[in-house]
């Protein structure tokens, strides 16, 4: 697309805010799930560093656990990022939402379009990355990467007690289904109303911008961006680092 016919143009600075203030319940007892080590380097590092690899992205903000900005700013110091980009820690809150607008508030003026990347998907290759924010460029107010789905997904009536069978009530299609990832990107001022105008729960913030009424695309997600949600998926992380060392012949 030549810079002229997009809505926002190639040299509006490109923020990223990871929101990295989450227990990590499910993956069991521990420290703050960003902070736990995958092949010794914090989780949250390797987001970091894998949103920094844009070269498109000038400013990274962490949110960081409530009581671990301190730890979080040493962390950044002590692990270099590229030259180009800067980086800003502030503490989060009691929601993924709340850390987001916590994030959101601390961007200086001058980034139009910001990025949203769980620091839990910290192995999102930099193609994916670099996908979400030309979209964003191209014109779409909020963009999702996302994949198709493998299994059949049904709609439940949910249990009253954890663990005890559960009418179906359907089967949506599978076809039209997709699995949301992040980074998610948007226009700044859209992500900004989104946060000021939408409320109750809410699990990725497209899904406010959808609220808004407004459309949320979606491009191709890659499956070395999932979330390390339960034990398992740090095996899996561990096994795809170890994949990358062997490909790139260390
Ligand atoms: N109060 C919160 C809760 C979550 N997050 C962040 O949002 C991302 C996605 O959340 P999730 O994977 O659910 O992390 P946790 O909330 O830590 O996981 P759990 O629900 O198992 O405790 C993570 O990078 C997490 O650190 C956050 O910044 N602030
Ligand atoms: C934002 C997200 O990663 C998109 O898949 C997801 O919705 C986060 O959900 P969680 O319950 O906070 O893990």
């Amino acid at each position: 697309m030549s810079d002229e016919s997009r809505s926002t143009p190639v040299q509006t600075p490109v923020a990223a805010v990871i929101p990295a203030a989450g227990r990590g319940v499910r993956l069991g007892p521990g420290a703050p799930k960003a902070l736990r080590a995958l092949n010794g380097t914090p989780m949250l590092i390797h987001a970091v560093r894998a949103l920094a690899a844009s070269r498109h992205v000038s400013l990274v903000v962490v949110v960081a656990p409530p009581d671990g900005a301190a730890e979080v700013k040493s962390l950044l110091d002590a692990h270099a990022l590229p030259d180009r980009t800067d980086f800003l820690v502030v503490p989060g809150g009691e929601s993924r939402q709340e850390s987001v607008r916590l994030g959101l508030d601390a961007l200086p003026p001058q980034h139009g379009i910001v990025l949203v990347h769980d620091a839990a998907r910290p192995l999102v290759p930099v193609d994916t990355v670099d996908a979400v924010i030309e979209a964003v460029r191209d014109g779409a107010p909020a963009v999702v990467p996302a994949l198709p789905l493998a299994d059949t997904v049904k709609e439940v009536e949910p249990a009253a007690v954890a663990g005890d069978p559960e009418p179906v009530v359907a089967t949506p299609e599978r076809a039209r289904l997709r699995a949301v990832q992040t980074p998610q990107g948007f226009d700044r001022a859209t992500l900004v109303r989104a946060h000021e105008t939408v409320t109750g729960n809410v699990t990725d913030d497209a899904g406010m911008v959808e609220q808004l009424g407004l459309t949320v695309v979606a491009v191709p997600g890659h499956e070395e961006a999932f979330k390390v949600t339960r034990p398992l998926d740090l095996v899996l992380a561990e096994a795809v680092l170890a994949r990358r060392r062997l490909n790139d012949g260390f």
